[in-house]
């Protein structure tokens, strides 16, 4: 199953690790235990993907490292989310909404 159908998947296994205060042995429920750490990760991770990125661009990587990087990212992000009780379905609306419309640049963004 590796496609986007996926992500529901990994969602309910994070949410289940909300669930289960004493969760051994998971890495998930040590980042749901430290918020600060979450943040982060989110940094370090959008970080390395940048790098993999520029990497890549610059004829030195793989796309398979950068695919590393950018799920390292989303899985992340979406611990970041169940930390705040945001799911997946909130941010997708927030998506949808946006979908189709111009985009209207901030001023003094292009
Ligand atoms: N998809 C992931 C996933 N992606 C990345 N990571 C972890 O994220 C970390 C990546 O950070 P780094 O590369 O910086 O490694 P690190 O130095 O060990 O991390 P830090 O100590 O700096 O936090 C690694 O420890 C990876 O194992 C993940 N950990 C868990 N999952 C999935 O989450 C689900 C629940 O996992 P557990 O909570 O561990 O049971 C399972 O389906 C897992 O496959």
């Amino acid at each position: 199953m590796a496609d986007e159908r996926f992500l529901a998947k990994l969602w309910a296994t994070i949410e289940s690790r909300k669930a289960d205060v004493a969760a051994q042995g998971s890495y998930t429920r040590k980042l749901l235990d430290a918020p600060p750490r979450i943040r982060r990760k989110i940094i370090e991770e959008a970080y390395e993907v940048n790098e993999a990125h520029q990497a890549l661009s610059d004829g030195k990587d793989t796309k398979d490292h950068l695919a590393h990087e950018a799920a390292d990212l989303l899985y992340h992000l979406l611990v970041l989310l169940a930390s705040a009780d945001v799911t997946p379905t909130e941010v997708y609306a927030v998506l949808e909404h946006r979908h189709g419309q111009p985009h209207v640049p901030k001023p003094g963004n292009p």
